[in-house]
């Protein structure tokens, strides 16, 4: 089976190089494709040159600017399905996932369509996060589920596996949110189409290098584009 995990990147020099070797130290057979939105930091460059180390297993697409992390992964997407990935995983470059988690996600992805590393299965597992932002994370996932019916406790989770079904049949080009939102859309679509999707407990850990790209806008869109996705399934678009 072919695994693929995409790692969508903005200025994330101080981390991409150990969690590339993360990932390949695991020696599970897993690919890397990196999307970067041509950060000024020069992450694209060390990726580079990691590449001559690791020709065969490490990928990267560079896009001219900066566009959120939702068209990032819809780019890496298309690119797993064009080049025939079986088992496609989402995660972040600054170790908030373990990438030892990476094999939890997807013994769980294969015997179900869709597995996610889920902070908020059991209690509530965040580490080294600001009150502020647990309460936001914890509380955006209650109005999502409240909102849009989802029986889903970690909406807007950003370490998933998806099997390659659920990336054809979803509609990739018809995903509207940049965002986190991005990470709702992709979690309701999954569940509108009746695909099977399991919760995994992982513990999520605040990055100790570069910074969160979270802002007003992102939550902004997120708490809007969720209203618009229950208008939507109502008026049956979706
Ligand atoms: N290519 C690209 N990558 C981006 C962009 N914005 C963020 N990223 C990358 O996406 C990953 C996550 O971004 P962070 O900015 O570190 O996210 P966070 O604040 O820690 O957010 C976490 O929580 C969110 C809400 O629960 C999650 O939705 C998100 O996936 C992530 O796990 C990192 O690898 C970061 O470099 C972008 O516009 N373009």
């Amino acid at each position: 089976m072919k695994k693929l995990v995409i790692i969508p990147t903005y200025n994330e020099k101080e981390n991409i190089e150990n969690i590339i070797s993360a990932v390949f130290g695991l020696h599970e057979g897993f690919h890397v494709l990196v999307v970067d939105d041509s950060s000024p930091d020069g992450t694209g460059e060390i990726v580079q040159r990691m590449q001559q180390q690791f020709p065969s297993e490490l990928f990267l697409t560079v896009r001219k600017v900066k566009d959120g992390l939702g068209k990032a992964y819809i780019h890496g997407f298309k690119w797993a399905l064009e080049n025939g990935y079986d088992y496609i995983f989402e995660m972040d470059a600054d170790f908030s996932h373990n990438p030892s988690d990476l094999i939890k996600l997807y013994e769980a992805c294969k015997n179900a369509d869709m597995s996610i590393g889920s902070r908020y299965s059991k209690g509530v597992n965040v580490v080294n996060w600001p009150m502020g932002r647990v309460l936001l994370s914890y509380g955006a996932s209650i109005y999502v589920r409240t909102v849009l019916g989802m029986p889903i406790h970690d909406t807007t989770a950003g370490f998933v596996c998806f099997s390659r079904k659920v990336l054809e049949e979803i509609g990739l080009d018809e995903v509207k949110l940049k965002g986190y939102g991005f990470q709702i859309e992709m979690k309701f679509r999954a569940f509108k189409k009746g695909f099977k999707i399991v919760e995994v407990p992982i513990i999520f850990t605040n990055r100790e290098l570069g910074e969160s790209k979270m802002n007003g806008g992102i939550i902004h869109e997120a708490v809007f584009g969720v209203l618009n996705l229950k208008w939507k399934s109502l008026i049956g678009k979706l």
